[in-house]
Parts: structure tokens; C-alpha cells; sequence
């Protein structure tokens, strides 16, 4: 590949203030919308940037709604990582902000359980890009689904502690990561957890600037981006969490709305009503203009987790607080007492190990069975239900 000038340079970029807006700087796409695309020289149309003909697709392990993942092999070293391709379907003129802004934040997240970015790789034509991260063996919403019986406490304890301190780390550094829900939380076959996926994610300054509201998968979104308020925290990442914790101790998913009432309902269903009194500015939400909810005062958090003791419960109401500036924060959780109490959490090379299904290479085609088993059939299926 050719050299690339310092500036078209994306690993040699210093890493940005964590204030400054996300820019094109250091990339080689123009933005959509952004104006006159920015012209590529054509001694540097790659920068650094390797082809991503330097690695050998072994098979599909994950398709969302911003990209398709694979599993391949990094041909200079031979070294098994994960390819996520970065769909530019909808763009015209340049890479997907979503694109943009997981790569702008994986290069400032070192952390052992956030996934790691390795490098970006390009396509035959710069209309493919790709990210290379470390290849992990599994992630929980297939690990829950192939599951027959839910993870035990100190498991999830071990699960939960691993998100809370990338949880942490990234929240330290105004990373909001907006998407957090049991597909993006990867494992390795040692038990590291790793968050993944951050195309959603954003950072965030004070005072907050106005995002979308739709964000977050609706069943691990917070009632303040329900209600429709404009700018949002990283107590949108706690709710989330409080809602993957849930689903991990029970193996289902605790708040599954197919709307954003029928979203509401369940929520009110499990904590009761929210009000001024508890949330106060909650009046003045916007969605709240157009409808009204019900008025269930009742808190049923105690007949849900018959099974938990009284510090889970009450590190799950804090999670479900409704007025995110009192929500309980990643460093709070960690000093919380569920995890110092029995059952101690297992240590991550105690997590069980699961079939590895989707690590096999695909059989060279004449070998290849005439019929798709049907146990694969139904992995499809559930987990395409999962991502929605
Ligand atoms: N580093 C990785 N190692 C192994 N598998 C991965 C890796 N990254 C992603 N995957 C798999 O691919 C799936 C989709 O990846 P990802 O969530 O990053 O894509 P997405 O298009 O942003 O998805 P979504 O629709 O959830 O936003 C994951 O649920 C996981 O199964």
C-alpha cells in the first residue's frame, strides 16, 4: 500500500479532546452533507490503511443493522479477528456517520472489556470499510438463547462487574454508549467480557446538546428517551444495564415492549408510575403532551426477583430509578454490596464455555450438506428476533 501523509494518517492521529465534535479529520470518506467531498490524492487513495485482500473471510458471525461481521484470518500473521463491514447502502457520497463515530471512539477506548479496534482496512474502491477488532468467541443474547438454564448469581456478578467497569471507564471519558443490550456484550472463551458495537454511541459535554431521542434498542431504553427528552446522559447506559442485569438473573428479557406505549406500560407495570415529585421536570417531557399514562403506584420489583436477596434488589431499583441525575452511576454499582456478598462472583475463567457453532469454517462446496441443518435454521431465526 502506498505511505499516507501524517494528516490522511488514522493511526497515527493523536487522540482527540474527548469535548471536541466528532470531524472528518484524519479520515479518507467525505461526510454526506458535509459539503464538496474532500478530494484524495492519488498517490495516498489508502493512507495507511491496508486492503482488506490481506485477510480470508472464514465465515458470517453477525449481521446488524450498520454492518455485517465476519470471522477472518489476518493473512500477514495469521491471527483470527473479527471484519465488520461498514454498510454504506443509504450513502451517497461518503461514510455512514454511525461508521464514523464507532471508529472516532473505539481508537480512544482502551480497555479490557471494550472490544478493541485493531485497525481500519478498506475495499477495492474506498465505497468498502471495514473495522479489524479482536475476534470474540460468543455474545450473550446467543449465549441466552442456547442456554437451557439461566446463568447462576455469581456468574452474572462476574458478567455484570466486567460491563460496569468498561461501563466506568467510558462514561469517565463523556462516552455515552447508547446501545447497550445483551447482542453487544461479547465474550471470549476465557470469560472477558467485552462491550461491543458503537455506532450509536456518542459523546456528550456539558451543558448536553439535544440528540435523538430513538436511540437504544426499545427494550433497554430509558423512560426519559421514551418520553422524549432531548438531551440524555450517561444514565441512559445505567437504565440499560439495569435491564441487562435483570435479564441475565432470570435468562429472559426483563422489559420485551414491541412499542414505545406498549415500552411505557411495562415499565410502569414493574416500578410503578413515575411523577413530579420523584422526577422533577418529568411534567414538562415531551411525549407526555400527547398522552397519558397509567397510574399504577405500585413497585412489583420484589415479586419479579423472588429470588434475590435485599442488596440486588435495591441495586436494581437504583438502576430503575426514574430520574436519571439520581440513577445510580457505573462507579456507584461497583462499590455496591450485591457484589461483595455471597455468592462471591466467579472468576471469568470459571464461565462456562458454549459451542462454538459459528466458529467453524464453511466445508469447501462439494462437501457442503444439500440441506441448511435445522438447528442452524433456528439459531438464525432467534437471534434475528433478538436484534429486532
Ligand atoms: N469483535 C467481534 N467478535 C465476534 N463477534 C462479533 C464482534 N463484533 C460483532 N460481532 C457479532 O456481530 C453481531 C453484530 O455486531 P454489531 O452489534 O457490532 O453490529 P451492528 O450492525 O452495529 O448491530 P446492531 O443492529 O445491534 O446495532 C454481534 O451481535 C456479534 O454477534
Amino acid at each position: 500500500m502506498s505511505s499516507g501523509t501524517k494528516s490522511n494518517d488514522v493511526e497515527s492521529n493523536p487522540a482527540p479532546d474527548p469535548q471536541a465534535p466528532i470531524t472528518r479529520k484524519g479520515f479518507l470518506i467525505s461526510l454526506k452533507n458535509s459539503g464538496t467531498p474532500m478530494p484524495i490524492p492519488e498517490q495516498n487513495v489508502y493512507g495507511r490503511c491496508r486492503p482488506v485482500s490481506e485477510f480470508e473471510k472464514l465465515n458470517r458471525v453477525g449481521e446488524g443493522s450498520y454492518g455485517i461481521v465476519y470471522r477472518a484470518r489476518d493473512t500477514r500473521n495469521g491471527e483470527i479477528v473479527a471484519l465488520k463491514r461498514v454498510r454504506m447502502d443509504q450513502e451517497k457520497d461518503g461514510l455512514p456517520v454511525s461508521g464514523l463515530r464507532e471508529i472516532m471512539i473505539l481508537k480512544r477506548c482502551q480497555h479490557e472489556n471494550i472490544v478493541r479496534l485493531r485497525e481500519v482496512v478498506v475495499g477495492k474502491s474506498l465505497d468498502s470499510i471495514f473495522l479489524v477488532m479482536d475476534f470474540c468467541e460468543q455474545d450473550l443474547a446467543s449465549v441466552l438463547d442456547n442456554m437451557s438454564k439461566p446463568f447462576t448469581e455469581s456468574e452474572v456478578k462476574c458478567i455484570t462487574l466486567q460491563v460496569l467497569r468498561a461501563l466506568k471507564y467510558m462514561h469517565a471519558r463523556y462516552i455515552i454508549h447508547r446501545d447497550l443490550k445483551v447482542s453487544n456484550l461479547l465474550m471470549t472463551d476465557k470469560g472477558c467480557i467485552k462491550v461491543a458495537d458503537f455506532g450509536l454511541a456518542r459523546l456528550y459535554g456539558k451543558p448536553a446538546k439535544p440528540m435523538t431521542p430513538q436511540m437504544v434498542t426499545l427494550w433497554y431504553r430509558a423512560p426519559e428517551l421514551l418520553l422524549g427528552a432531548r438531551t440524555h446522559t450517561t444514565a441512559v447506559d445505567m437504565w440499560a444495564f439495569g435491564c441487562i442485569l435483570g435479564e441475565l438473573l432470570t435468562g429472559k428479557p426483563l422489559l420485551p415492549g414491541n412499542s414505545e406505549i406498549a415500552q411505557l406500560d411495562m415499565i410502569i407495570d414493574l416500578f410503578g408510575a413515575p411523577s413530579e415529585s420523584i422526577w422533577p421536570g418529568y411534567l414538562e417531557l415531551p411525549a407526555l403532551q400527547n398522552f397519558t399514562l397509567s397510574q399504577q403506584p405500585y413497585n412489583n420489583l420484589k415479586t419479579k426477583f423472588q429470588m434475590l436477596g435485599q442488596a440486588g434488589r435495591s441495586l436494581l431499583n437504583l438502576l430503575f430509578l426514574y430520574n436519571p441525575s439520581t440513577r445510580a452511576t457505573a462507579a456507584e454499582c461497583l462499590n455496591n454490596k450485591y457484589f461483595t456478598e455471597p455468592p462471591q462472583p466467579c472468576d471469568p475463567r470459571m464461565m462456562p464455555t458454549f459451542p462454538q457453532h459459528r466458529n467453524n469454517v464453511a466445508p469447501p462446496p462439494a462437501q457442503q450438506p444439500t440441506e441448511i441443518p435445522i438447528s442452524h435454521l433456528l439459531d438464525v431465526f432467534i437471534k434475528r428476533q433478538r436484534l429486532e
